[in-house]
């Protein structure tokens, strides 16, 4: 399974943990947010990694050439869109950048809100669901109805996100079988302060997973 830690600020936290098993580690690229990073962060971050590590930038209501820029001059291979932006919006940016990883993430409301997932599939490689809130696009600490995503089987792997933590993560898994996980605030000593022993303790319970 992969296991996205996201929110990295801090160059020495994103080398330990994916020495702990992240798969993936996340930067937030958009400016309102408290764990928001430069280009300069992210290249700092992500140049002690292995090639093996994604490393994906989080975007939201942006422009295709304002993402193509950081990707190209911070070394992301991936891109997750985390606002509002259209099928058409994704698949304009599959044709700008061909070679790295498209996530759409969606904030669900409710399961008719899911089911736009579907407009999606042609368009994306992979989905993660956020759950919603009404003033804070991500990193909120708020968990979806798992119980609604019990039937979700997408044609696309996904990713749950949506505060998710080392103590509720296997209830979670018991229920629903994503792909992967994301984590961000249950892992947090403050926003993009990440706490180590959190991070730990999350890889510890997940076992073999
Ligand atoms: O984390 C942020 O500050 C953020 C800001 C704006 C857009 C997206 C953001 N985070 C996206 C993520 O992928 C988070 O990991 C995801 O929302 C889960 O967060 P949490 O509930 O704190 O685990």
């Amino acid at each position: 399974m992969r296991v996205k830690i996201c929110g990295i600020t801090q160059p020495q936290q994103s080398i330990a943990i994916a020495s702990l098993g992240a798969t993936a580690l996340g930067f937030i690229c958009v400016p309102s947010s408290p764990r928001y990073v430069t280009i300069a962060q992210i290249q700092a971050a992500i140049a002690p990694l292995p090639p093996n590590i994604d490393k994906i930038g989080v975007f939201a209501n942006t422009t295709i050439s304002e993402i193509r820029q950081v990707v190209q001059e911070s070394g992301l291979t991936g891109v997750q869109l985390h606002g509002d932006e259209t099928p058409e919006f994704c698949y304009q940016l599959r044709q700008s950048l061909s070679q790295v990883e498209i996530i759409k993430a969606l904030r669900v409301r409710s399961l008719e809100h899911l089911q736009t997932t579907t407009n999606y599939t042609d368009y994306v490689d992979t989905l993660l669901l956020d759950a919603y809130h009404p003033q804070q696009l991500g990193g909120t600490g708020q968990t979806l109805d798992w119980q609604m995503l019990e039937r979700f089987n997408p044609s696309l792997p996904w990713f749950l996100a949506g505060g998710l933590t080392p103590d509720n993560i296997l209830t979670a898994l018991s229920q629903i079988t994503p792909n992967g996980i994301d984590l961000s605030s249950g892992v947090e000593h403050s926003p993009g302060n990440k706490d180590l022993d959190q991070v730990a303790l999350l890889f510890q319970n997940l076992g073999n997973r």
